[in-house]
Parts: structure tokens; sequence; C-alpha cells
């Protein structure tokens, strides 16, 4: 049970608060903690008080399971800021927080509240409460600027980074760093200093020594909020953020307070905040697969990988690889490409290095675990094996059946093909138990998902080994079924699909691409396609056709494109035209391509005007196609719960988070709603081949009649 322990020793109450694994302050840790909080305060034999955590870790903050199960903030409210104020920071007895390993969102606060805080070495402090759709809501937004300065803090909140110990420290969020042995005993001493008077008792909602002076803290703000609207337009939290900092430098800390309770309500009143919750827990769920990974297996450790083909997928896996400690023989079919493909990877870590991600001697070590070979010698030492050659199917059967005769009997085979059935991959081995997909993102090293593709023969133990290697490289992964496209190309195909569509519709293809960012992605379908490159997509389309033909929109814009060798950034032009520094501007010349398009097509004349559609209609004809085909996906199993989908989503191919990923987005929306829009359309186009691709699919409509949420999953939706 969740609550706070007190022990009494030499005039020191030490109070921890108990709630594994990161001791969240569940609303009965801070019933506990208050209670004991009083009685120290009472007790005549307790001079003072030090705040700890148990297990090594001191607070990751609010419990944040509350406000899954509480509407409207998870029952925060200004007593508990009041309890802050008059039981820690300005109670009868001084308080001293001993911080081990990590101080977030409201732990942070806690340790502000009190008037000392000391650390062990490796700790963080932050207030990540932006990233998930609320504010600090503990008084964090009038403590920190007043503990390190406003320009630190408002840094710190937005971008819900934490610092570390020696950054804590240089700043005086912290006043010591000691070794964790004795992190105890220096609380307490400092605890019984401060009662003695022999150092000061420093309340921090009543200083301004760290606050910039009004003239300057006003524009510090004001430049905040313009950044905050230039870079996230879509959010609010932010904004109510700033403004409940700027009423407590304007009107002071203890008006600050109030001021921060009624913008964390509002704050925690939005979607947003729903969204991002689901995204935290969902994201933390992918890890969980039923009868994998509570099958009572234990996970082996990958040393080491061979990665086969060193273009840009394998030269960026074999970075993420080494980034993480990881042995990794690149193999190459000649010393040109092999070079190249060494090259690459020298220059990803070299890239890290000039932005300060890493020092020359980490680059140094991460390069020297980077072996090239030219044949399969050395193969038979391997753990794992990471297939990025040209998709071709013969090839990669060659190449598996190779990889059975050299490596190991225990070796992990994958493939990162992005379109190839995984069955097909390894049709020329006998060991299919040991073959998966892992299918990473480009820029490998960066992007941050990991579809592990499983196929009916994929053992439990790879599966669960490859979803221990992803922790290790630093990748979110989801564990899907085998299919064309997986989960993530599979759900996206509609949206450039639909998009082409609307081209040959006679919509002006950068008004498209200006309301699909509008709606949250990083950039629009055709700005996309340009940075995917026009060949590729050409050729992932194909396979899409060619599986899924009776809901296909074959894009001719994009055939015309590969005829006219615009093939995107790479070729300087496609849907765009790029400068010297890859900077995209609409293109004239795209023109007779358009028309050429609309013509092949036949849905619109140049000659009447284009439909009127407004921008929420454009949105909704591309997207509501992606979330049908989410649901089949769900419906097929595919993935095993809906939230795998919204990870997926999110982080493959960035659907805004704020939205919550692809089908907590569409409940919000209404499957009655999207289902009716959708058979709209397959209305308009009945009686032509383009009908199917919006018909609605049984899970959906089954959803729809039925008022079941999509998220809700396979069975859910009855489809009687
Ligand atoms: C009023 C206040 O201002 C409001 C708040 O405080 S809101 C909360 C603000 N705090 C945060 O946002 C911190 C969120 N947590 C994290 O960033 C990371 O979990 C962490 C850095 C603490 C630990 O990361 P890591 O070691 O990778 O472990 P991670 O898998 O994320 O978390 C371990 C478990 O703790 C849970 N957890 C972490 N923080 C939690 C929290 N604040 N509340 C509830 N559960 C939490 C996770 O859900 C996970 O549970 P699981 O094992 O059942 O999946």
């Amino acid at each position: 049970m969740p609550g706070t322990q007190m022990d009494v020793q030499n005039g020191v109450a030490v109070i921890s608060l108990h709630n594994p694994p990161v001791n969240a302050l569940h609303p009965s840790v801070l019933q506990g903690l208050f209670n004991h909080l009083r009685e120290a305060q009472a007790r005549p034999d307790v001079k003072a008080v030090v705040i700890t955590g148990a297990n090594g870790r001191f607070c990751a903050g609010f419990d944040i399971n509350q406000f899954v199960q509480a509407s409207g903030g998870g029952g925060i409210d200004d007593r508990i800021n009041e309890s802050f104020c008059d039981l820690i920071e300005s109670g009868p007895k001084p308080t001293v927080a001993a911080v081990q390993t990590m101080a977030l969102g409201g732990g942070c606060e806690l340790a502000l509240a009190c008037n000392a805080r000391v650390c062990t070495p490796g700790t963080s402090f932050g207030l990540p409460e932006l990233q998930l759709g609320i504010i600090p809501g503990f008084g964090g937004t009038q403590r920190l600027p007043r503990t390190v300065g406003l320009q630190k803090a408002v840094e710190m909140m937005l971008t819900s980074t934490p610092i570390k110990d020696r950054a804590a420290l240089k700043l005086g969020l912290v006043d010591a760093v000691v070794p964790a042995a004795q992190l105890l005993e220096a609380a307490k001493q400092m605890a019984l200093d401060i009662a003695a008077g022999k150092r000061a008792r420093v309340q921090t909602l009543y200083r301004t020594d760290k606050l910039e002076a009004l003239g300057e803290a006003l524009p510090i703000l004001h430049f905040a909020r313009e950044q905050t609207v230039k870079r996230a337009r879509h959010l609010t939290h932010p904004l109510l953020c700033l403004d409940a900092i700027q009423y407590g430098i304007e009107h002071g800390g203890r008006a600050g307070l109030q001021k921060e309770v009624e913008c964390f309500a509002a704050a925690a009143a939005l979607d947003t905040h729903k969204a991002l919750v689901h995204i935290f827990f969902a994201q933390r769920s992918t890890k969980k697969i039923k009868g994998v990974t509570d099958a009572g297996l234990r996970p082996r450790p990958i040393k080491r990988v061979a990665v086969l083909g060193g273009g840009l997928m394998g030269s960026g896996i074999a970075t993420a690889c080494v980034l993480a400690g990881i042995e990794v023989l690149l193999k190459e079919v000649n010393q040109k490409f092999l070079d190249a493909g060494l090259g690459r990877i020298q220059s990803n870590l070299t890239s890290r290095v000039k932005k300060g991600r890493m020092t020359e001697s980490a680059a140094k070590a991460a390069m020297s675990l980077v072996q090239g070979a030219l044949d399969y010698t050395g193969f038979g030492n391997v753990d794992m094996v990471v297939e990025a050659a040209i998709e071709d199917v013969k090839i990669k059967q060659e190449i598996f059946a190779e990889l059975e005769r050299c490596c190991r009997k225990d070796a992990i085979l994958s493939t990162n093909t992005s379109t190839i059935n995984i069955e097909l991959v390894g049709a020329k081995t006998t060991c299919p138990d040991r073959i998966l997909g892992a299918h990473f993102f480009s820029p490998a090293h960066i992007m941050p998902l990991l579809e592990i593709v499983r196929t009916n023969a994929t053992s439990k133990q790879v599966i669960l080994d490859t979803l221990e290697l992803s922790t290790k490289i630093k990748k979110t992964p989801v564990v899907v079924g085998n299919c064309t496209g997986f989960a993530v190309n599979r759900v996206f195909f509609p949206y450039t699909q639909a998009a082409c569509m609307l081209v040959d519709m006679g919509l002006d293809p950068y008004r498209i691409d200006k309301i699909v960012a509008g709606f949250g992605m990083p950039m629009g379908p055709f700005r996309l396609s340009d940075l995917v490159g026009a060949d590729v997509g050409l050729h992932v389309g194909k396979n899409i056709i060619d599986s899924f033909p009776e809901r296909s929109y074959p894009a001719r814009i994009i055939q015309l494109l590969n005829e006219h060798k615009r093939l995107g950034e790479k070729s300087g032009r496609g849907f765009y035209k790029y400068d010297a520094r890859r900077r995209a501007a609409p293109d004239a010349d795209l023109v007779p391509l358009v028309q050429q398009s609309r013509k092949d097509a036949g849905l619109y004349k140049e000659s009447s005007p284009p439909p009127k559609m407004s921008d929420q209609d454009i949105a909704e004809f591309i997207f509501f196609p992606v979330v049908n085909e989410g649901c089949r996906v769900i419906d097929e199993g595919i993935v095993e719960k809906a939230a795998d989908l919204d990870v997926a989503m999110v982080m493959g191919m960035g659907f805004p988070a704020f939205r919550g990923g692809l089908i907590f987005w569409a409940d919000l929306v209404g499957a009655d709603y999207i289902c009716k829009r959708l058979s709209g359309w397959a209305q308009q186009f009945s009686g032509s081949p383009l009908a199917g691709f919006f018909k609605p699919c049984a899970y959906l409509e089954a959803s729809a009649r039925q008022g079941t949420k999509l998220s809700a999953g396979k069975g859910a939706a009855s489809k009687l």
C-alpha cells in the first residue's frame, strides 16, 4: 500500500515516501506525508525534518494513474499547496529533502518546498509536467524561478528537460551533492544546522534574489510566449504555464500559487492532457506482450550484431547499436560500399559530437566497436543479424539461407524490410523460429520506433530478446504481426493516396500540405513524399496496391514525378523545389504534371472549378481512410492493442502526440461520425473503383453501430 514511514532519531524526523517503483505521489502518499509532518511539527523531541524516498529513488511526481482514474486533474487542488506552504516550507520546524536518483514533477516541487536539498551524484531534477499536457501544480511555477532564475526555469518547464546534480548545484537547486551512503546523515545535519540557526532557513516562495527584475522578466516571458506560439501552435497548456509564472512575478509567490491552481485546472480539462497521459502509458505498455513477457523467460543479452548493408538504413542501425555499446560487424558486397558505409557511421557520430551530444573520445570509442566485413567470416560470433540489403525477395532469401549456414544455431536473424513478407524472406531456411522483422525508421539512429514483426513461427524467446535490444538501443518497440506494410506503412498508405486523389480532384497540393501540417503532422503528405523520395514512394506504393487492390488509389502523380526525375529533396525537385540548403518552395513547373495526372485520373475537368472543401473536409478526407485501415489492423490482430498502434503512429509517422495517436483521436471524433463520412464518400464514388478506398471496414461499422470505442479492441465490437 503506498504511504510514508517516519523514524525519529536524535531530534530529526526522517519521513520516507513509499510507492515503488518511483514513489509517485499517490493521494495516500500525500496523506501519509502530511499526517507525519503534522506529527513531527508537533512533537517536542523533533527539531527538524528530513524528507526522502524509499528504495534509492526520491520521487517521480504526482501519481499519473490518478489522471486516468479521476477526471479534471486527478483531485489536485489548493489544499495540497497550502500543506506544502504550512507544513513543509514555513512550518515550525525546518525541512530538508534528501534526494536520490530523481526528483521530477511533484517530487521536484516537494523538494523545492523544503528549506534545503541534498542529493546523490547522477540525480535528475525537473518539471516535465508539460509533456503530460498539464503544468506544475505543487508550486513549481513559483518556486523554480525563485530558485534558479526565470530564464532557466522557463527553459526547464517549457522543454520538460531535467537537469543533473552538478548543474543543479551550480544553479542553487541543491545545496550539496554527497555519496549515497552519506545522504541521510548529510541531510539530517543540514536540517539540525538550520534548526540551530547555523544555516539560513530559505523559504523559496518569498525569495526574490534569483528573480530577474520586472523590466527584464517580462520580455523573457514575452519571448517565451512568442516561441511557444510559433513552435507549438496547437498547444494551450504551455501558455497557461507562462501565465501562472507571470502572475507570481507580478503579484508575489503566494498569489502565484492560486493562479497556478487555476491554470492547472484549465490545462487538465483539455483533451491534450488526456491524450498525452494516454501516450505516456501506451508507450510503456508496448513492452508488455501477452504470452511473451509474462512467460517466465529471461532475455538473452545481445552484445554483437551483424548488419548487412551499409546504406542509409544499415549505417543508421549500426550507429544505434554502437551508441549502446554493442559491437557491430558491418558487411557490404565490396570495399567501395563498405568504406561508404563505415563513413556514414563515422559521420553520424561526428554530427552528434558537433551538436554537443557526445564527446569526441566517446565517438571514437563507439566507432572502434565497428568492424567491416566483405564475407560471412565472423558471423559465427554474433548474437543477432539485421539484414538491410536491397528490397529484393530473391536476394534476401539467398542471404538468409547463407546466414543459417554461417551463424550460431541460436542467433536471431532479422530483416529490416519495410515491404516484404517476413515468411517469404526466410522461406529458404529451416529456422523460422529465429526469424523476425526488425523494422527501423529512417534515420535509424534518430527515429525512436522499432517495429518488431513476428510471424506465427517466431519464438517467444526471440521476440523477448529483440524487445530487450530495443530498450538497450533506446527505441520504443511495437510488436506487430506479419502483413504488407506491417503496422505503420500499412495504416498510412491511404494518407498519401487520399492526398493525391484530392489533387486529381482539382485541389492545390500546397494547400493540402498546409492543412495537414496545421492538423499537427510534422509536414504535409507531399513534403513527406519529397523527403522519402518519389522512387521509394512508387516502390512501396506498388506493394500496397498489389496487396490491397480493392482499396488502393494508384497515384499517377507519383509515377509522373518518377518519369520526370523529380524524386524530391535528393534530386532538388519533387512536389517542391529545393535550394542548396534544402529549403522547400512551391514550384510552378509542377503544374503540367498535376494537369497530366488530373487528365489521366478523370476526376476533374480543368474547365470547371475545383470542389468546395473546407480545411476540415480535407483533413477528414485524408485521415479518416487512415483510421479505417487502422481499424483493419486492430481487427486482424496485427497489433495486440489499439494503444500500440497509437504509439507506432506517433513515433513512426509523426502523428501528433497531443492528439493521443490515431485511434485515441478517432475515438474523440467518434466512430459513428467517421463511419458516416466514409460512407458518404464511398457513395459519392459508387460504381468506380474508388468506392472501395472509402468503404468503412466491418470493425469500424460495428463500433459505430454499437457505440463501442475503436480502442476497445478486437472482440469489443461484434460484427453481427
Ligand atoms: C502536481 C504535479 O506537478 C503533477 C505531476 O507531478 S505529474 C508527474 C510528473 N512526472 C513525470 O512526468 C515523470 C514521469 N516519469 C518518467 O519520466 C519516467 O517514468 C522516469 C524517468 C521516472 C523513470 O523512467 P524509467 O526508469 O525508464 O522507467 P519507466 O518505465 O518510465 O517507469 C517505471 C514505472 O513507473 C511508472 N511511473 C513513472 N512515473 C510515474 C508517475 N509519476 N506516476 C505513476 N507511475 C509512474 C511507469 O508507468 C512505469 O510503470 P510500469 O512499470 O507499470 O510500466
